[in-house]
């Protein structure tokens, strides 16, 4: 095969692989078969608008590794989504579960659009034909799909009830993070939060520091983020800044977080909180834009929206000593070089966002035994996960003098690696040996 795929994202994606083989002994073959996704597939998508008219969307699912299990990942609705995002993000999942030790390889899924434009009716004609084009490249057992940017519960139960009704089964286990009515379970809408808020409170103390004396700018209000602030605000951190699409606000004194949740639940849009103040109980806050938010200066930053927000253009204005990569991929490589040179930590997205597939995995494991545990045992048994393993990547951190991002891709590597070798050479596909 020629070259893996060169478009920015990925390349920046990979390399990150590159800089972990330093520090770790796997097969070349293995290391042959990580460079590459396993398969990616395009789809045309047509959906019948309520005005009567056909409009065809571009959407993709790739599979990147499925050595370990079967493909997971979610589904993103965005008007960014290119297959070069997609391969990225199969990419971080394969190398997520390996690392929280989940028996599923990585994938992703995506729809080039802004789902904003579309009525309820029409997104739920385009995920039920967006299952249609890629049902032959899904399954229990192939690849399962889940929530992520733009997408939630209501669109992955549309998505399991349509690959359902092509399979003349039900089968809840193509896809997790639906609605408990249809199979979810309790606790996936706030697991990638819940993970997110372990991983901070479990090295918080490394680097001396207490909740009370602790700000927190959070970039993103969606699912994720937002649910986090609510965690880290009742623990006691002070989350002076959040943003959403539209901008944010800061307030050096620190925000009410409930109110800022329940008006955008209400009105959709930061921009709506910030311009009536007085719902939300902000004391003497300032509206600032997303390039703001990621320059202030916070103990702790966390972006929890789009890849490529921490760039080469401004790594050497971040401020916050402490980056916790909620979002996929928001640091690039180049910014990342910049931000070690100057001491600032930055917590890998492949283990602080890895609550959500953690518990999507307890869901598949649910929905395969019918057996349904309750939100403590869901929960308690996340919260057990994510705190073994970032306790894990630190003690690896400092054993190789590595950075925390370098010591994940190692550890995933490690069982990636074993689990590609145990497999065996597969002499069958070598047409000169006997
Ligand atoms: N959901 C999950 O379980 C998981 C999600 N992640 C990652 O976390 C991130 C957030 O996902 P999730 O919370 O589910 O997504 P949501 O769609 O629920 O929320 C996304 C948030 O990001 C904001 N946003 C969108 N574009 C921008 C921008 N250009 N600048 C600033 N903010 C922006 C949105 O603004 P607005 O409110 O105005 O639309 C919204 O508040 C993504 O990177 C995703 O891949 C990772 C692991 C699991
Ligand atoms: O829950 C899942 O299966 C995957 C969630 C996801 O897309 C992610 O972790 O980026």
């Amino acid at each position: 095969m020629a070259e893996p795929p060169s478009k920015l994202l990925f390349t920046d994606a990979s390399s990150r692989l590159d800089r972990a083989l330093q520090h770790v002994e796997i097969s070349e073959d293995a290391i042959a078969r990580l460079k590459y996704p396993k398969a990616s597939l395009t789809v045309a998508i047509p959906m019948r608008r309520d005005d009567g008219s056909l409009k065809i969307f571009q959407g993709y699912r790739v599979r990147y590794d499925d050595t370990r299990g079967p493909g997971k990942g979610g589904v993103r609705y965005h008007p960014a989504v290119t297959l070069d995002e997609v391969q990225s993000l199969a990419f971080w999942m394969t190398f997520k579960c390996a690392l929280l030790d989940l028996p599923f390889g990585g994938a992703k899924g995506g729809i080039a659009l802004d789902p904003r434009s579309l009525s309820r009716a029409e997104l739920e004609r385009l995920s039920r034909s967006y299952v249609d084009a890629i049902a032959d490249f899904i399954g229990p057992d192939i690849d399962v799909l889940a929530p992520d940017l733009y997408t939630n519960a209501t669109v992955m139960g549309w998505m399991m009830d349509q690959y359902s009704i092509i399979h003349r089964k039900m089968t809840p286990s193509v896809v997790t993070g639906k609605p408990l009515a249809l199979g979810g379970s309790r606790g996936r809408n706030g697991a990638t939060a819940l993970g997110a808020y372990e991983v901070i409170a479990t090295l918080l103390p490394k680097f001396e520091r207490q909740p009370q004396d602790t700000t927190v700018a959070i970039q993103g209000f969606g699912k994720v983020g937002a649910t986090l602030a609510g965690l880290l605000a009742r623990s006691g951190y002070r989350v002076v800044a959040v943003s959403d699409s539209q901008g944010g606000i800061y307030a050096p004194r620190g925000l009410d977080i409930p109110s800022i949740q329940e008006y955008k639940t209400a009105h959709r849009s930061m921009k709506a909180v910030y311009c009536e103040s007085s719902v939300c109980n902000i004391v003497e806050h300032e509206v600032i834009s997303n390039a703001e938010l990621l320059q202030l200066k916070v103990d702790v930053l966390i972006p929890a929206a789009l890849e490529n927000q921490i760039t080469a253009d401004n790594a050497r204005n971040i401020r916050a000593p402490l980056v916790f990569e909620v979002a996929n991929g928001p640091t690039t490589v180049e910014a990342d070089r910049i931000l070690d040179a100057r001491g600032i930590q930055v917590v890998p997205d492949i283990l602080v966002n890895a609550g959500g597939v953690t518990v999507s995995y307890f869901e598949w494991v649910q929905n395969r035994s019918g057996l349904y545990w309750t939100q403590t045992e869901v929960e308690t048994r996340l919260r057990e996960r994510m705190q073994a393993e970032t306790a894990a990547v630190w003690a690896a951190a400092r054993d190789r003098s590595v950075s925390l991002r370098t010591a994940a891709y190692v550890r995933a590597l490690k069982r990636l690696g074993a689990a590609l070798d145990a497999k065996g050479t597969r002499d069958y596909y070598r047409g000169d040996r006997p």
